[in-house]
């Protein structure tokens, strides 16, 4: 337990890797990796050390051009409105929320790995206009989860074509996208709050956050408890289809964003890299099924956009993993 402004609140304790070590193909480091991503899929990778730490220097310059984009008035964001859950602008409101009868309260701007490999004129202005830095961003942050998927084959004795790496090639298509969020200020009771529970649709999420805000339900306790924010760290989590590919090994865990303090008193940024599979890759998912990467990311998505008591009826939000607030351990 942590005291935050008087507030008693329970701290996830998240194990740390070293992505230096994962570099240099450390097998100490590498079986701990496994065990984490077996037991609880969440942890912190350590970039110092490594030459990924631009990456963290980056991040604050992500955030920089975040802040002035999502201060536009929303006629200018919603320009950048695709019609796609990967690419360009999202307003609030738009999911169901981290509270029963709820919707969220998040904007996004996207940004497909694969548009950005193109310097697609299709990519955001914003985008455009620092191109480099969030090119390197994207580059870095996906050869950073290609070493954390080859060291996870390593560790678990894949070869060939069951490596995880071999089921990302580059230029095939999937659904990797780079995420930026704005939870704005918002502590009117009913209007919208955080981001509803969940486990991710991919196969890692690398997020970059300083704000405190995301919480994890353990699986060890059944208990929520918030990820605290450590400077020099990106935060990894396993997401579903890399569950499934793993033939259910490793563990997608239950996740969403609350504030801290009840409602959103501060405005709360986050910057996700979500790594998927490729689209026709295919896995048995939950309840059984045989289907493709690219089917489980649009079931999924439909089922992000319902109310809560459509989402209570089916698994789905949750990967199979939890059912009305308990997990269901498997
Ligand atoms: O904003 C965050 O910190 C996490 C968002 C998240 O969990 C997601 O979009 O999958
Ligand atoms: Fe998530």
């Amino acid at each position: 337990m942590a005291n935050f402004e008087n507030q008693d609140i329970v701290i996830a304790p998240l194990p740390t890797i070293k992505y230096d070590k994962l570099l240099a193909q450390d097998s100490t480091e590498i079986t701990r990796l496994v065990d984490v991503c077996k037991s609880l899929g969440f942890f912190y990778l350590d970039f110092n050390l490594s030459a990924a730490h631009s990456l963290v220097n980056n991040s604050n310059d992500v955030l920089g051009v975040m802040n002035e984009y999502f201060h536009q008035p929303i006629e200018v964001k919603m320009k950048d409105v695709r019609g796609t859950v990967t690419h360009g602008y999202c307003p609030v409101g738009r999911y169901a929320g981290a509270k029963k009868g709820e919707r969220d309260c998040y904007e996004t701007l996207k940004i497909s790995e694969a548009e950005m490999k193109d310097r697609s004129p299709h990519l955001p202005v914003t985008v455009h206009n620092n191109v480099e830095l969030f090119g390197e961003f994207i580059s870095g942050s996906h050869s950073a989860l290609i070493t954390v998927l080859q060291c996870l084959s390593k560790g678990m004795g894949l070869t060939g074509d069951d490596c995880f790496e071999n089921k990302h090639r580059s230029g095939v298509p999937a659904r990797t996208t780079m995420v930026l969020f704005r939870y704005p200020r918002q502590v009117e009771e009913g209007k919208g709050i955080g981001h509803n529970v969940h486990t991710d649709i991919g196969s890692l999420t690398l997020l970059y956050c300083q704000d405190w805000g995301l919480q994890l339900l353990s699986p060890e306790t059944n208990e929520w408890g918030f990820v605290k924010p450590q400077p020099g760290h990106a935060i990894i989590n396993v997401g579903d289809s890399l569950r499934f590919l793993s033939g259910h090994q490793l563990r997608s865990c239950v996740h969403r964003v609350i504030p801290l303090t009840g409602r959103q008193e501060t405005d709360r940024y986050s910057i996700a890299y979500f790594m998927r599979t490729e689209d026709k890759s295919v896995f048995v998912d939950s309840k059984g099924r045989r289907l493709s990467a690219l089917a489980w990311h649009d079931e999924k998505y439909n089922v992000f956009r319902q109310p809560h008591e459509d989402q209570e009826r089916d698994a789905v939000l949750t990967g199979g993993m939890e059912k009305h607030g308990s997990l269901i351990l498997v």
